[in-house]
C-alpha cells in the first residue's frame, strides 16, 4: 500500500480526512496556510474576549460532526438543548416560541406550527400542510435542484408572511440564502433531515466554548495522538504528478519546499481548489468554477448589563436575524456580550461599522427593553465574504465527487457533493468520504466500500 497522504487544508473536512487516514494506517501530513486549525469555524482574541469568526449552531442530527468532537475529547464543548425551543422576538409584540413535543415525527411539530403567533391561524394550517408535502420530497431528486425554495412555497399557496416568518426564518440561517435564491433540493434536505423526519433532529446545539478550543486546541491533541504531522502557516502553491507520485510545492515560514506524497486530499474552499489544481486534466473544474460564494456578517455588542434573558433567539420584522448570548463562552468579565448572526448578508457586507451601529443598536433597543437603559461598551463587526458557497438552484451538478478520476488526487470540503448544505456536518462527511476514497485507491477497495475511477 502507498502510505504517504498529504491533506491540504485544516478546516473540519481536512481534520476529519487526516484522522481517518491515520486510523487506516497511512502516514499523514496536514498542511494549513493559517496559524491555526478549524478553517471557517475558528476564534480570535479581542481584548478579554474569545470571539468566534462567526457564530455557529448545530443540530442534533449532525451525527458525524458530533462524533468528531467526541474523537477530539470535546463532546462537552457543545450544549444540545434537550428539546427544540426557539424564542422568536419581534419589536413591539409578545415573543412566540417554536418548540417541539416528544411525539413521533411529524406530530412533534404540531405545537410549533399550530401555536406560532407570528402567523395567522389559516397560515399555520397551510404551513402544516406544506410541511407534510415537503416530507414527501426526495432531496436526492436532481429535478428539485432546478427550482427555488421560494417558488415552491408559493406554488403550495404559502403567503409572503409565511415564507418570511416561518420557512425563511430557518432556511436563511441554514442555507445562507433567501428562499428565492435557495435550491429546493437543499431546502428539502434541511427541513427533512434537520426538522421533519426525526423527533429530536432539530434540537439546537450551541458551542459552550470558543470554536478555537474545539477545532484548534482539541483537534491538535487528537491529531498528535493519531500520529498526524501538522504543518501550520504552510500553504500549498501547486500540485503536479510524476512517475513517483505527487509533488506539492509549499510556501511557509521556513521558505519554499516541495513535499512528496502518494495521495493528496485537497480540502480547501472551492476558489482555492480551482487555483491549486490549474493545469491538471480535471473535467470537474470548469463545472465547479461556476459556484459562487455568499457572505455572513456578525455584529458584536458588549453591553454593561444583561439585556437578553435567553441563550439565543430568532428575530422577525427587524434587521436583526438571530441573537446569541456569548458572555460566558467568550469569557466576558462584565455585562452581557451578544453576537448577531446575519446570513445572506450581501447588503451589509460593505457597510461601514458606524453605519451598522446606527442600524443595529436602535433595532436591539426595539427588541430588548433592557437595552434601552444599557451602555454599549464595545461594538464591532466580523465579515466573512465567502462564508459558504451560494446554495442556489442549479448548484447540485457543480459540486464535485471526492474521487477526481486522477489516481491519488481526492477532494474534500463542505462544498463538494455531500448532499448536505455547506455546514460543519457536510465538511466532516466530506472528509470521511475522502478518506474512504484514498483507501480504496491505494489498498483494499472492497473494504473501503466505494467505487473509484482509475
Ligand atoms: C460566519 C460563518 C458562520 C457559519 N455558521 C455555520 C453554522 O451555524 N452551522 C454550520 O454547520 N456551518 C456554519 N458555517 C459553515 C461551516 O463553517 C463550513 O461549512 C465549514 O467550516 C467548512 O469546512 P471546510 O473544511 O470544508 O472548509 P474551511 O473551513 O474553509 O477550511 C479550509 C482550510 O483550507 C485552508 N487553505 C486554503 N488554501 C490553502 C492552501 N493553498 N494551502 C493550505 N491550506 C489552505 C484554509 O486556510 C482553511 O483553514 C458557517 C460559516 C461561516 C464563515
Amino acid at each position: 500500500m502507498n502510505r504517504a497522504v498529504l491533506v491540504v487544508g485544516g478546516g473540519l473536512a481536512g481534520l476529519t480526512t487526516a484522522l481517518r487516514c491515520a486510523d487506516q494506517g497511512f502516514e499523514v501530513t496536514l498542511l494549513e496556510a493559517r496559524p491555526r486549525l478549524g478553517g471557517a469555524a475558528g476564534s480570535f482574541r479581542r481584548g478579554d474576549l474569545d470571539v468566534d469568526t462567526g457564530q455557529h449552531v448545530i443540530l442534533r442530527c449532525y451525527t458525524a460532526y458530533r462524533a468528531l468532537l467526541r474523537r477530539f475529547g470535546a463532546a462537552d464543548g457543545i450544549h444540545v438543548q434537550p428539546k427544540l425551543r426557539i424564542p422568536v422576538l419581534r419589536p413591539d409584540a409578545p415573543p412566540s416560541v417554536l418548540r417541539r413535543w416528544q411525539a413521533p415525527a411529524p406530530l412533534h411539530l404540531a405545537p410549533a406550527l399550530l401555536g406560532y403567533r407570528a402567523l395567522a391561524p389559516a397560515e399555520r394550517l397551510g404551513a402544516a400542510r406544506t410541511a407534510l408535502a415537503l416530507r414527501a420530497l426526495d432531496p436526492a431528486d436532481p429535478e428539485l435542484d432546478e427550482h427555488s425554495f421560494g417558488d415552491w412555497l408559493r406554488s403550495r399557496g404559502e403567503s409572503a408572511r409565511a415564507v418570511d416568518a416561518l420557512w425563511g426564518l430557518l432556511s436563511v440561517a441554514a442555507l445562507n440564502a433567501q428562499p428565492d435564491r435557495s435550491s429546493l433540493a437543499l431546502a428539502v434536505k434541511v427541513f427533512r433531515t434537520g426538522v421533519l423526519d426525526g423527533t429530536d433532529s432539530a434540537d439546537i446545539g450551541i458551542p459552550r466554548r470558543p470554536l478555537g478550543a474545539l477545532h484548534d486546541t482539541a483537534a491538535h491533541r487528537a491529531l498528535h495522538a493519531a500520529g498526524v504531522r501538522v504543518l501550520l502557516r504552510t500553504k500549498a502553491v501547486g500540485l503536479r504528478r510524476d512517475a513517483l507520485g505527487w509533488r506539492v510545492p509549499v510556501r511557509g515560514r521556513g521558505g519554499e519546499d516541495v513535499l512528496n506524497a502518494d495521495s493528496v486530499v485537497v480540502a480547501v474552499p472551492h476558489q482555492h481548489a480551482t487555483a491549486l489544481l490549474t493545469g491538471l486534466p480535471l473535467p470537474a473544474v470548469p463545472r465547479w468554477s461556476g459556484l459562487s460564494a455568499a457572505p455572513i456578517v456578525n455584529v458584536h455588542v458588549h453591553y454593561d448589563r444583561a439585556v437578553l434573558a435567553e441563550p439565543m433567539a430568532a428575530v422577525l420584522d427587524s434587521p436583526v436575524q438571530w441573537l446569541f448570548d456569548r458572555t460566558a463562552i467568550a469569557g466576558a468579565r462584565h455585562g452581557q456580550y451578544l453576537a448577531l448572526s446575519l446570513s445572506a448578508a450581501q447588503d451589509l457586507l460593505d457597510r461601514r461599522t458606524d453605519e451598522l451601529r446606527e442600524l443595529f443598536l436602535p433595532a436591539l433597543r426595539d427588541l430588548l427593553p433592557a437595552a434601552r437603559r444599557a451602555r454599549v461598551d464595545d461594538f464591532f463587526v466580523t465579515r466573512e465574504p465567502r462564508a459558504t458557497f451560494d446554495q442556489a438552484p442549479g448548484t447540485r451538478a457543480m459540486r464535485p465527487a471526492a474521487d477526481t478520476g486522477l489516481t491519488g488526487l481526492v477532494l474534500a470540503g463542505a462544498w463538494t457533493a455531500t448532499g448536505w448544505p455547506d455546514t460543519l456536518e457536510g465538511a466532516v462527511r466530506s472528509g470521511e468520504r475522502a478518506a474512504r476514497v484514498v483507501r480504496a485507491a491505494t489498498g483494499d477497495a472492497r473494504q473501503a466500500g466505494v467505487e473509484v475511477s482509475r
